[in-house]
């Protein structure tokens, strides 16, 4: 059986990347066959065009340029590792894929969702989550976290604008709205306990 295929979705510093190792590691104790990425990375290829993406000297990066990138880097990940591991039956946990293009580029850039949507649609052909859990959270308490986090490098998308972030918690929950069967909505202003067993629920239908 194909295994489920899993993205943990929001702005800077929601949570994603802490909880998703907490649950990772809950279904891995269960013995569920299982497997964490994330995006942009995840594999050689994807990590260095995530340089190329993030570094903060790159100021004069067009919209469009960025916008394939993330599509480049995600193509390469999903046929290099995503699609063979679900394929084997494994389930995939993916810190990130298309929905943070719709919501960064697509919204908060004004490319266009509907047209980001369709490069991606190059990028991924039919692959899309079974189950997205988006954290929500106001971007400037994100971005507080991020900033006293320890070791944590600050990257290019991390300095723009307040205003920039607050269009990117626009665009998710658009995107709530346009897929509420597939993206569920998490409350991620909780304790990191409270969060946790939320998105446990989440998954339990799924993964059990
Ligand atoms: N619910 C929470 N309450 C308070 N602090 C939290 C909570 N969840 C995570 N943190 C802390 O916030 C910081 C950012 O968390 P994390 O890296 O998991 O966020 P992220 O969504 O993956 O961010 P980014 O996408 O910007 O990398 C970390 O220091 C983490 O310990
Ligand atoms: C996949 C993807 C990511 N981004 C942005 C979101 C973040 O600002 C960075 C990734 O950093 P993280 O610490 O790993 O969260 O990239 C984007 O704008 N578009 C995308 O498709």
């Amino acid at each position: 059986m194909r295994g489920k295929f899993i993205t943990f979705e929001g702005p800077e510093g929601a949570g994603k990347t802490t909880i998703m190792e907490m649950v990772y590691n809950y279904y891995k104790q269960k013995e569920v066959q299982i497997l964490s990425t994330r995006e942009p990375g995840g594999i050689h290829i994807a990590e260095e065009i995530r340089k190329v993406i993030l570094n903060p000297d790159h100021t004069t990066m067009d919209g469009r340029t960025e916008a394939l990138l993330y599509a480049a880097a995600r193509r390469q990940h999903l046929v290099e590792k995503v699609v063979p591991a679900l394929e084997n039956g494994t389930t995939v946990f993916c810190d990130r894929f298309i929905d943070s293009s719709l919501a960064y580029q697509g919204f908060a850039r004004e490319l266009g969702i509907e047209e980001v949507f369709q490069i991606n649609q190059f990028a991924i052909g039919h692959t899309m989550p079974d189950l997205t859990i988006y954290f929500d959270l106001d971007p400037e308490v994100g971005l507080q976290r991020i900033n006293e986090t320890q070791g944590r490098e600050i990257n290019r998308l991390d300095l723009e604008k307040l205003d920039f972030h607050r269009k990117v918690r626009e665009g998710y929950l658009l995107l709530v709205e346009k897929f509420p069967s597939r993206i569920m909505k998490i409350n991620a202003d909780q304790s990191i306990e409270n969060v946790y067993k939320d998105v446990i629920n989440q998954l339990e239908a799924l993964l059990s």
